[in-house]
């Protein structure tokens, strides 16, 4: 069977350091994939080799089979794997619009000569730009839309990972990949995302995400798959259930065994 996303036996070094072991995973269409393990694992590292922004020691990232393994991070974006960060990449002082809409640069024709003389087709751009972003904002909620053009800082911190799943999401990406997206929240907040996710979800059936969390009730209710990692190898990989009923899971990550 042919996967959107395959990775094969994928290494990462920094110098001394093996971050990746010869690390091999599947995603299929329309899944979402939860990828857990202890601090240091390798999970962003993971998410930094698959998006170009690392490089690997070895091994092959194949996105429909085709090797995507050295690519530069905007020819892997380009051909629709796009990402969250662990720490925020928003530019507090411009607008909820200008933050998503940076997420199109692809399409967007940022060269001010031919939009001054072109001003028919420039404003069509925009008017499009506009009616995406606010159509995406309002998948989490009117409010949220009701503010495309508020600056950034005013808005609170679920609304601004919202944001940046906003951006990652205008580029109409087939595989999505989201680094701990509930950090930093409360409790209600991560349950709102929760939701949110689902929503996205169903929005996209036909794209994967593949999450980073530790937050585990989210990852019970989100993810249909779940890979654990520790020391840059995989140790589990199955569903939620199989994956926490697993020892060597509860002894060395949850530390209920
Ligand atoms: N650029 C780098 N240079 C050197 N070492 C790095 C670099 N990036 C990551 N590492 C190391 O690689 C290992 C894996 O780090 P990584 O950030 O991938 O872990 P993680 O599972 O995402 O952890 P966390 O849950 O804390 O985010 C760690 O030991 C980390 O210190």
């Amino acid at each position: 069977m042919s996967h959107l996303f395959s990775a094969r036996d994928v290494s990462v070094r920094f110098g001394g350091l093996q971050a990746l072991d010869k690390l091999s995973l599947d995603v299929d269409e329309g899944t979402i994939i939860g990828l857990i393990g202890p601090n240091g694992s390798g999970k962003t590292t993971f998410f930094n080799a698959l998006t170009g922004l690392c490089q690997t020691a070895g091994g092959q990232l194949l996105l429909d089979g085709t090797d995507i393994t050295g690519l530069e991070p905007r020819h892997v974006y380009s051909r629709g794997v796009t990402r969250t960060f662990q720490r925020s990449r928003l530019c507090l002082s411009l607008s909820v619009f200008d933050n998503v809409v940076i997420g199109r640069q692809n399409s967007l024709d940022l060269n001010i000569v031919s939009n001054l003389l072109q001003r028919g087709r420039f404003n069509a751009a925009v008017r499009e730009n506009h009616e995406r972003v606010r159509a995406l904002l309002a998948t989490f909620s009117e409010m949220l839309a009701g503010r495309i053009f508020d600056p950034l800082h005013s808005l609170n911190m679920i609304d601004r990972r919202r944001i940046e799943v906003c951006r990652a999401l205008v580029a109409e990406p087939r595989l999505l990949l989201l680094d701990e997206p509930s950090a930093g929240m409360t409790p209600d907040e991560t349950h709102e995302f929760m939701d949110d996710i689902l929503k996205v979800r169903s929005n996209n059936p036909r794209m994967s995400i593949i999450i980073i969390e530790h937050e585990m009730d989210l990852m019970r209710r989100v993810a249909e798959r779940c890979i654990v990692l520790n020391y840059g190898r995989k140790v589990a990989d199955g569903t939620f259930d199989a994956v926490v009923a697993d020892p060597w899971v509860q002894e060395a990550y949850l530390g209920t065994s």
